[in-house]
């Protein structure tokens, strides 16, 4: 599909950091429809390695779509259809001869509510992707895996003795940084994150947020906030999206996350920052 009504460009603001894993993702004119209503209209955006990007703007503007689109997600909807390119390291996702396992594999998510497979104990929940990978290990290399992932996301001291027992009986943080481990042991580039932590307490939060800043060095971040002193708190970046009158849902400004709160360049953006609409 395409479309040649308006266009919202982004420049890339932050160089990826060097020394740092993960990958540096790049939206290129990103236009998306739910059948024929189109949600969002040619954004562009640069998520470098080793940073966090967070998506910010009221509801509705079309944030998680974008996320969604990121990881061919975006496509599992029947009415959902979308134009534009997403590359990884430089390789679109989209292109023909793509697999969708090995972009999902890629970029791994976190959503909202946290998802662990319930009945399924920690342990087998933090290695239950390496199906899906086609990943064979050995007794001694999976414990490990458990163990680092485990430990990446934070989690690893408050399990180490209870890894038979089901993912559904921790807490909700706890659930969370689960999910965190399980897509890491399938070692993505990019871990995209659906607001986190909106299901959880102040406590969890900061404890995934620590999590968000440790992973930075090794997997590019991109999340989803509508909490503002989170997206403070966590990213480098911002990226702000708004959707105004009925149109699309473009970004309106996006930069380093310091200048987007202290001096932003659109009056549009620091009224969203400092809660005066959305
Ligand atoms: N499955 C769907 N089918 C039809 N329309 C959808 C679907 N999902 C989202 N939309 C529409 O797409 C637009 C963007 O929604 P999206 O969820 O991406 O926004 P958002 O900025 O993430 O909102 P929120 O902050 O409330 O989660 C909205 O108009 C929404 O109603």
């Amino acid at each position: 599909m395409t479309d040649q009504t308006t266009q919202t460009e982004t420049t890339l603001h932050l160089p990826a950091v060097p020394g740092v894993s993960g990958a540096t993702l790049e939206a290129r004119r990103i236009s998306a429809w739910f059948g024929d209503h189109k949600v969002l209209d040619r954004v562009s955006l640069t998520m470098p390695a080793g940073l966090v990007t967070a998506l910010i703007g009221p509801s509705g503007c079309g944030k998680s779509t974008f996320l969604r689109i990121l990881n061919r997600m975006h496509e599992l909807v029947p009415s959902a259809s979308l134009a534009g390119e997403v590359l990884v390291d430089d390789q679109d996702i989209y292109a023909a001869g793509q697999r969708l396992t090995e972009a999902r594999r890629t970029i791994g998510m976190v959503f909202q509510k946290p998802n662990p497979f319930p009945a399924m104990s920690i342990y087998d929940n933090v290695t239950s992707g390496l199906k899906l990978t086609g990943t064979r290990m050995n007794g001694d290399a999976k414990d490990d895996l458990v163990e680092e992932c485990l430990a990446k996301a934070g989690l690893w001291k408050e399990v180490r003795d209870r890894l038979r027992q089901p993912g559904g009986a921790l807490s909700g943080g706890q659930q969370q940084r689960l999910c965190i481990a399980r897509s890491l042991a399938v070692r993505p580039k990019v871990l995209l994150m659906d607001e986190p932590c909106s299901a959880l307490d102040p406590t969890s939060t900061r404890r995934i947020e620590e999590t968000i800043r440790e992973l930075a060095h090794e997997v590019t971040i991109v999340i989803v906030t509508h909490n503002m002193q989170q997206a403070a708190r966590v990213s480098d970046q911002c990226a702000f999206f708004l959707a105004e009158q009925g149109t699309p849902g473009a970004i309106v400004e996006h930069g380093p996350t310091d200048t987007m709160f202290a001096s932003p360049s659109d009056p549009r953006t620091s009224d969203y920052v400092e809660g005066r609409f959305g």
